[in-house]
């Protein structure tokens, strides 16, 4: 198994179009462990998607490397898959017919990956969904699906864009509490995209802290022991996990 999931080797991204062209990253590099969940975190503009879309193979940077696993990105890949704020669910199929959509587009909709997906969707209380759409779910509920059909592909390495940002606090806590018990025992890589700063410290190993535009990468910050150990909910009362909130707080206030 390689030791790094992904290595960003000077990595830059400059969008062109016919009128314009905006370089959203100066060349950054970094090193994501296999089996870590890392964060990105930092003002608006700073190039957070940007990243995630050049991972997930989506667009190509304008220089540099990102290597997957060892191997040079070069396309989508099909040991990743991809979390958006969105849910993306299609209204007009059934949870069930939603999540295996999503296996079918991976070629794995076969008996073992659909039984993996009904245990997922009873990981995450969802079971006596199976044959509702998705009109008829709250919010929260909707998420927690499009989670399972992201994590029934099995994949290596997870990329959330601000998944929980359209849920409110309660259900957004939910989500992460559900997430940390389902990524516990599986060999998965996350990268976290959030502008929520207990998200990122509560859920991450490490946190990478990003600004300017372009952006660059500004600090790394690995997350006290204590506050990993603990659930999401109960890393918030403690004074490590208040003090790593001031001190993130204020590298992104720092212009
Ligand atoms: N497809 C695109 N074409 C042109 N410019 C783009 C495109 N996508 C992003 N940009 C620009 O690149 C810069 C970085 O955008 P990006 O979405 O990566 O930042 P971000 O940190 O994720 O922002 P936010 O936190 O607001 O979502 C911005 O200036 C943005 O306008």
């Amino acid at each position: 198994m390689a030791t790094n999931a992904l290595e960003a080797i000077d990595v830059s991204k400059t969008y062109l179009s016919r009128q314009d062209q905006v370089t959203a990253l100066a060349p950054i590099s970094f090193r994501i462990p296999s089996g870590s969940f890392v964060s990105f975190v930092g003002a608006s503009g700073c190039g957070k998607s940007t990243i995630l879309s050049l991972v997930a193979g989506l667009i190509s940077p304008t220089s540099g490397e990102l290597r997957l696993f060892d191997e040079p990105i070069k396309r989508p890949s099909p040991r990743i898959s991809y979390m958006l704020q969105q849910d993306c669910l299609l209204d007009w199929r059934t949870v069930s017919e939603n999540i295996t959509l999503g296996l079918s587009f991976r070629g794995q909709n076969n008996t073992k990956s659909a039984s993996h997906a009904r245990y997922l969707l009873g990981e995450l209380g969802l079971s006596h969904t199976l044959n509702q759409y998705p009109s008829q779910l709250s919010g929260g509920m909707r998420q927690r699906v499009a989670l399972v059909r992201t994590l029934a592909v099995q994949p290596e390495l997870l990329l959330l864009d601000e998944p929980f940002s359209a849920l409110d606090y309660q259900n957004k806590l939910h989500l992460e509490e559900l997430l940390v018990n389902v990524l516990q025992g599986r060999k998965m890589t996350a990268l976290l995209v959030t502008h929520d700063l207990e998200e990122a410290i509560a859920l991450s190993d490490t946190i990478l802290v990003m600004g300017g535009r372009p952006g660059v990468l500004r600090r790394i910050i690995e997350v006290p022991g204590e506050i990993r150990k603990a659930s999401p909910l109960a890393a918030r009362s403690q004074p490590a996990f208040r003090s790593l909130f001031n001190e993130l707080w204020k590298e992104i206030e720092t212009p």
